[in-house]
């Protein structure tokens, strides 16, 4: 059966490679290709976070197992150990069940009451996203340019992963841009992550990839404002630098901002339009990466029973 795959970034491609691999004809259509998407821009760390749904931590435990098993053999996606220090003393969150090595930081730095440290999956997103389309090729699904104002209706089942897109083709008001900045700098011999709680609108990381670290960030409500701003990537270096001061002399290689697609909670359902059956899946906020494989699960699951 032809199933149509609207959107190409991380959420639209495992969707569509879950699907291709189980038999379906896939094509996917998209505005922008997987390099030119908020996706590629993302650090992408395995963290949930500015997602919300009761489905959300099923999702997360479910990706998480699965990059950690591709982590054996796809060079894009690594296992890191890293440490996340806290404002203020945190339970553990529900999720962090599936962290096998989940530690409290003995004594976090000053400004910080609070911390943990974990190993987690980070993944080189365009590295990862190249690796998604040959998954997709491989098993017969094909991925072309094109915007659509409205959903196609050329086959049966047509799969909505548009992201902030969804707006226009969902007409649904409630997904909202929350921007993020960040560089990168060239690899100085960081292996370890490092996130800060820095507050609502200024978040700090520093996640080291193969060839470069990428260095973050902000989180602005609201902000459609996809032009770097050079007053921003100061504060978010002196940030960062006070946390892992080696930053100071790395040489930054590019600024990037991404808007992440933002939603009171993570639409994924299936739904009778005329004579298709639409599947939304969007509004994946900070976690598009850290839930895909869960989703693309449901995904395929409501493909079937559709
Ligand atoms: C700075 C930053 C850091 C981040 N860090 C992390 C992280 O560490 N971990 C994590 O899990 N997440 C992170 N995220 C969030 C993550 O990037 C997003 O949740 C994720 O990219 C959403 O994926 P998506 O596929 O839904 O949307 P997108 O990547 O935006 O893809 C949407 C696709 O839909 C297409 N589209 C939209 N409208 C139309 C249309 N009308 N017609 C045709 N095609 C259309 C687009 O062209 C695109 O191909 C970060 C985001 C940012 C900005």
């Amino acid at each position: 059966m032809r199933v149509i795959v609207v959107g190409a970034g991380v959420i639209g491609l495992s969707c569509a490679v879950r699907l291709a691999e189980s038999g379906y004809d896939v094509a996917v259509f998209a505005r922008d290709l997987p390099l030119e998407t908020t996706s590629a821009v993302s650090a992408a760390i395995w963290y949930p976070f500015q997602s919300a749904g009761d489905r959300v931590a099923g999702w997360a435990r479910t990706t998480y197992r699965e990059f950690a098993e591709l982590a054996e053999s796809e060079p894009s996606v690594r296992l890191r150990h890293g440490k996340e220090y806290l404002l203020e003393p945190t339970p553990n969150p529900v999720w962090a069940d599936v962290l096998t090595d989940l530690e409290r930081v003995g004594s976090p730095p000053p400004g910080f009451r609070d911390g943990w440290s974990f190993t987690t999956p980070v993944v080189e997103m365009p590295l990862y996203l190249r690796y998604l389309v040959k998954r997709l090729e491989a098993a017969g699904g094909t991925l072309n340019r094109a915007a659509f104002s409205a959903l196609p209706n050329t086959a049966p089942i047509v799969v909505n992963c548009t992201g902030l897109g969804a707006r226009l083709t969902a007409q649904d008001p409630t997904v909202t841009p929350v921007r993020g900045q960040v560089f990168t700098v060239e690899q100085f011999g960081l292996t370890e992550w490092l996130m800060a709680d820095n507050g609502p609108e200024e978040l700090c990381y520093v996640v080291p990839r193969s060839n470069d670290v990428v260095v973050g960030g902000t989180s602005q409500p609201g902000d459609w404002n996809l032009a770097v701003d050079d007053k921003t990537a100061g504060s978010i270096l002196d940030r960062a630098t006070a946390l892992v001061p080696q930053l100071r002399k790395a040489k930054i290689i590019k600024h990037r901002v991404g808007l992440r697609p933002a939603r009171p909670s993570v639409r994924c359902e299936s739904v009778r339009t005329g004579d298709r059956q639409v599947i939304h899946c969007y509004g994946h906020g900070g976690s598009g990466m850290t839930l895909s494989w869960g989703c693309a699960d449901e995904v395929l699951a409501l493909v079937q029973s559709a």
